[in-house]
């Protein structure tokens, strides 16, 4: 039951404390002895595992393994370990904590409009934990925003949607590697648990917490021991300490190395591992001097998973510790409640006792068992809680073995949830199913001992089925097949329900399906198999111009559609929202057919079928058509209106992708963007060269018109004049628009450092030999109204093995004479690029510096050329 304070709440702890006339906390922030010995044990600070993501995302397989070993052990012993190496950038955290100050900093009014109703707000702004529940206030004011699968922020501060968005889809790449290995250190499948726990449209919500000085620390505190709802969460802070862990009896404090994440394993990690990984307990304390901020990110199931133990972590052993419930309602509950300890997860514990009852079949033991399990059954309170049980008789001793499983809930557990409980129908449900199994099992053994082989029962429909002529089975089986034909249903194949978000989910082309996870693979789709049930994917595309009048059936072999022309052999369908003639884009959506040919024996298609929002189209931009001919092979794109029938096109064999790359891990990125490389050079006969360990080459990629620099020649002049002090150094300037595929892969096969403006060339940068760097530009307006769009490079060079070595952003140019933000945009992204002439020089001396430095320790490193000693995956 709520206690009302007795006095009236502040807005918010920042509010009071503002307010500077505190020289004691309120009486109702009391909550702690001052007196009591600390529980605070120093000793263990330096023991806390950590963890470098980047060995779990690019080291070699045996580093690897090891870190998906510590990885496992953090969790097991300690539910709290550090990241380090985890590649997302200073700024963008630098950014996140500035956006949120700047909104705990608005007026009182103004924050108040995410005061929240209800605890499942999607942006909540609060203090305390849930003031309508508490007896005692916490010093702590927080803004929550659900940020994925759909994204919410405030409006203001200006700005702080895209800042927390970038933050948000850092973390949660941050956070799915973690949960990759994790599940790796237990022997779970990858895609079954992203699956199972509905990754794809996880829960995430990031929790800005601010903790403003106390004038009596010892007596407060920021938040009481808990632990989180998620699978894990990822913290950060302003530069303040106050987070302490609980290890065995005693705490830590933590004080994080800089550029890390702290994370912990929340409860739905201890459900779904069946309690071997479980939820940490924490805490945050609060100090005299500093305002201290976090931002815990939660990653967790999709709210409407219902989450319980993995089968492959419950045995007779081991019987499951918990009972499974709706991702939803445990949040609800739990952040509706007092914040206390595991108090929430305590309520879906089973204390579960399992009674093996081991007699020989005689006619006394039967009885014997009966009345075990007679016993149990009067007690009303245990057959309210069995959870299972089982007869196993063994012939070969000839005894029974009856197994019991009875798992308790306390009374408040089966209230709490709303899960159905055991009713006295459901008992006599129980003891009519027993005794019949028990009735069925004598039986057995009756039939086992005694020697009779034979059944005596007629079966009138078989009778009759044997007796018939065949042509009338004929007509039977035709008129069957007829119908089955007739029954195949052509659906739309893009679903305008799902147009905003044609890269989520299963998606607004063939949107009825669902994808197939298989290993790190990107998910997709493939036909036949035993999700199709055997039927074969037909398409009727004849519309080029609008995807919603192109339609797709499933439909048995032996049942195509009327006037369905058969294709033989294997397709690959392709849906991208963008186009195949952008550089990029259209690697995005060849990438995950160039790790299914390798993955699948290097199957080359026979066709392709490419779609556009559901268009289709005939052909690829001829960079983009080079590339998937050096990957994969020839590419003979299928015009499905010019096949011959008018009818639709079924095919033997089908993979379809629709996501592009979006859901393929990054180890498996990496090695596709390896095999891209090392083919296309091969195609191109580039020649392994044996370079000069000390050269640098250094390459300038010009872009005209939209994103060129405006004055070339002076930033031509100003990276000469750089590599002119470097020994080895030289500058070569070249223009994208002109240069055949073949020249692009050679140039970036002598390139260490690319120096290019924003835009599609840039997708050249994968076919740099490894490790090379990157330096990006962009015209004036970007950062604000691009989105995040905007670091598709970025990433590329982060999966492809690169390294991005940052951006630089023109602070002038033309103001956008428009007030909307899309007119803006589209102003700002054909805008040419200014030079800062200092700046410039600064940069391209510290890039060299650090190239010449890898180099030197190095050596040469002309790696998976044509002619190398290592063939490329998939030559023949
Ligand atoms: O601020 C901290 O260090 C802890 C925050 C926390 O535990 C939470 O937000 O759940
Ligand atoms: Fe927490």
């Amino acid at each position: 039951m709520a206690t009302a304070p007795f006095f009236s709440l502040p807005h918010s702890i920042k509010h009071l404390s503002d307010s500077g006339a505190l020289s004691s906390v309120p009486p109702h922030y009391a909550c702690r002895d001052p007196d009591a010995p600390s529980d605070v044990d120093p000793t263990l600070e330096g023991q806390i595992p950590t963890i470098d993501l980047s060995v779990l995302t690019e080291g070699d397989p045996a580093r690897r393994s090891e870190m998906v070993r510590q990885l496992g052990l953090a969790c097991e012993e300690w539910g709290f370990f550090v990241v380090v190496n985890h590649g997302v950038p200073e700024t963008v955290r630098e950014a996140m904590f500035a956006a949120a100050q700047g909104f705990f900093d608005l007026e009182e009014e103004e924050k108040a409009e995410h005061s929240g109703k209800h605890v499942m707000d999607p942006i909540r702004y609060g203090t305390s934990f849930n003031t309508k529940v508490e007896d005692v206030g916490y010093w702590r004011d927080y803004l929550k925003m659900v940020v994925h699968p759909a994204f919410h922020s405030p409006a203001k501060p200006l700005g702080f949607g895209e800042v927390l968005g970038q933050y948000a889809a850092c973390t949660r790449v941050v956070g799915m590697e973690l949960l990759r290995g994790i599940w790796e250190s237990l022997e779970l499948d990858e895609g079954y648990m992203n699956n199972a726990l509905g990754l794809d449209a996880c829960f995430q919500v990031c929790t800005v917490n601010l903790y403003p000085p106390c004038p009596q620390p010892e007596l407060a505190t920021g938040l009481p021991p808990h632990s989180d709802h998620g699978l894990l969460t990822l913290l950060r802070q302003n530069g303040v300490d106050g987070l302490q862990v609980k290890h065995g009896s005693k705490w830590v404090h933590v004080k994080p190395p800089p550029n890390s994440f702290l994370v912990n394993t929340g409860d739905h990690m201890e459900i779904v591992t069946n309690g071997r990984y479980k939820s940490v307990l924490h805490r945050a304390v609060i100090n005299g001097r500093s305002t201290r901020m976090s931002i815990a990110t939660v990653v967790a199931p999709s709210p409407d998973t219902v989450v319980e133990p993995v089968a492959q972590l419950v045995s007779s052993e081991r019987p499951a510790m918990y009972r499974g419930v709706r991702y939803r309602e445990y949040l609800e509950h739990q952040q509706g409640n007092k914040l206390w300890e595991k108090s929430a997860l305590d309520l879906l514990r089973f204390h579960c006792l399992v009674i093996n009852s081991n007699k020989r079949t005689n006619s006394g033991c039967v009885l014997s068992i009966l009345l075990q399990v007679a016993t149990l059954f009067a007690d009303h309170s245990i057959v309210q809680n069995i959870q299972s049980f089982v007869l196993v008789y063994n012939s070969n001793n000839q005894s029974i073995h009856l197994y019991i499983l009875i798992c308790s809930m306390t009374e408040q557990n089966s209230k709490s949830f709303t899960v159905p409980s055991h009713s006295h129908r459901s008992s006599i449900y129980f003891i009519t199913t027993f005794a019949t199994l028990l009735v069925l099992v004598l039986l057995q053994i009756q039939v086992l001992t005694s020697s009779v082989s034979t059944c005596s029962l007629s079966w009138p429909f078989f009778d009759r089925a044997l007796h018939r002529d065949e042509s009338s089975i004929h007509t039977e089986l035709g008129r069957a097949r007829s119908m089955l034909r007739d029954s195949v249903t052509f659906l739309p194949l893009k679903d305008l329900r799902f147009a905003k978000e044609p890269m989520s989910g299963h998606t607004w082309f063939m949107s009825s399906m669902n994808d197939t996870f298989e290993g790190d693979e990107t998910r997709h789709l493939y036909f036949p198999s035993e999700a199709s049930k055997g039927r074969l994917l037909c398409l009727s595309a004849p519309d080029t111009s609008d995807g919603t009048k192109n339609s797709y059936a499933l439909a048995w072999p032996e049942a195509l559609p009327h006037d369905a022309t058969l294709f033989p052999g294997l397709t690959f369908v392709s849906d991208t929202y963008y186009d195949y003639g952008n550089l990029w884009h259209g690697t995005s959506a060849i990438l995950p057919f160039v790790s299914w040919h390798q993955r699948k024996e290097c199957a080359v298609p026979d066709r392709w079928v490419l779609f556009h929002w559901g268009e289709p189209r005939t052909s690829m931009g001829a960079w983009v058509h080079n590339l998937t001919r050096a990957a994969i092979g020839e590419v003979r794109i299928e015009d499905l209106r010019g096949h011959g029938g008018a009818g639709p096109a079924c095919f033997e064999k089908a993979a379809v992708f629709r996501h592009n790359e979006g859901a393929m891990k990054k180890q498996r990125r990496r090695e596709v963007y390896d095999m891209m490389r090392c083919r296309a050079r091969a195609s191109c006969g580039v020649a392994r060269a044996i370079m000069d360990p000390k050269a640098i080459r250094m390459t300038l990629l010009l872009r005209l018109g939209s994103r060129s620099f405006k004055n070339e020649s002076t930033v031509i002049r100003i990276f000469e004049t750089e590599c002119a002090k470097v020994d080895g150094c030289v500058v070569k300037v070249a223009w994208g628009n002109n240069m055949t595929f073949c020249d692009q892969v050679k140039l970036m096969s002598e390139t260490d450092i690319l120096v290019s403006p924003h835009g599609c060339q840039l997708t050249n940068l994968f076919l740099m030999d490894k490790n090379s760097s990157v330096m990006e530009f962009y015209p004036k307006g970007w950062q604000e109204l691009a989105g995040v769009g905007q670091y598709i490079y970025r990433w590329m060079a982060n999966w492809a093995g690169m390294q991005h070595k940052g951006s630089w952003r023109d602070p002038h140019g033309e103001e956008c004479p428009h007030t909307d933000k899309l007119a803006c945009f589209l102003f700002y992204k054909d805008a040419q690029i200014g030079h800062d002439e200092i700046h410039f020089a600064e940069w391209a001396a510290k890039v060299l510096g650090e190239v010449k430095e890898m180099k030197s320790s190095s050596g040469s490193r002309h790696t998976d050329v044509a002619g190398s000693s290592n063939p490329c995956p998939c030559d023949r």
